[in-house]
């Protein structure tokens, strides 16, 4: 029998770099899964429905939490976004290492209800640079990037409620730190040193 997989939760502010580090990680350790959330943001150019999220209406999200489907939801600024329940449960108990990247709400939902995760905070060298990174990025209005870097200040303050807390100031140097972290687990949860 499969020994149970361990779930490893990525976040921080908007801007800092998840989604970056998450795609070089993903590439390198081909075995983890990683959840796909559902969310009422419509797609951006280029991303793809099942792939990057799943795209629903607000009808169809209130549906999901009504039935009880979500691990965890939140709003996170004018969006809906939630980690469906039954895909982590199911490559856990398969023996997968799951891989969240959510926003610092959900994370909180999720340490409550599953307390052995290991949770990780990704933290920008500086604020300013944050600011830079939302802006050079193109993704976001003015607006839309003031509300992320307000809400930043805030998000900082619960990074002590992390496993590990891991500053993407040189990229590589903060994705060899996540690898780091998810080898030493392996090893320390699972004896697969
Ligand atoms: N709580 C929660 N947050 C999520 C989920 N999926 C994505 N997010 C977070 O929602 C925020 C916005 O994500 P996105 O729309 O992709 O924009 P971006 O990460 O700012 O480029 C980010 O902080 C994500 O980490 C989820 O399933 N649950
Ligand atoms: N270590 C880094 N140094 C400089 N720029 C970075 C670094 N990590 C990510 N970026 C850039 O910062 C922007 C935001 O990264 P992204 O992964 O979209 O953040 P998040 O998923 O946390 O919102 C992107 O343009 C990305 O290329």
């Amino acid at each position: 029998m499969s020994r149970k997989g361990i779930l490893f939760v990525i976040s921080g502010p908007s801007g800092v770099g998840k989604g970056t580090i998450k795609d070089l990680l993903l590439s390198r350790l081909t075995d983890v899964r990683l959840s796909i959330s559902a969310t009422t943001r419509p797609p951006r150019e280029g991303e793809v429905a099942g792939r990057d999220y799943f795209f629903l209406d607000s009808q169809e999200f209130s549906a999901m939490i009504n039935r009880g489907e979500f691990l965890e939801y939140a709003q996170v600024y004018t969006n809906m976004y939630g980690t469906p329940k039954r895909y982590v449960q199911d490559k856990l108990s398969q023996g997968y290492d799951v891989l969240l990247e959510i926003d610092i709400q959900g994370a909180m939902q999720v340490k409550t209800k599953m307390p052995q995760g290991v949770f990780i905070f990704i933290e920008p060298p500086s604020i300013d640079e944050l600011a830079f990174r939302l802006s050079s990025r193109g993704k976001d209005s003015q607006e839309s990037i003031a509300a992320r870097l307000a809400a930043s200040h805030a998000e900082m303050e619960s990074l002590k409620y992390y496993d590990y807390v891991v500053v993407n100031d040189n990229l590589e140097d903060a994705v060899n730190k996540v690898h780091s972290i998810i080898i030493a687990e392996r090893c320390r949860v699972k004896n697969n040193c």
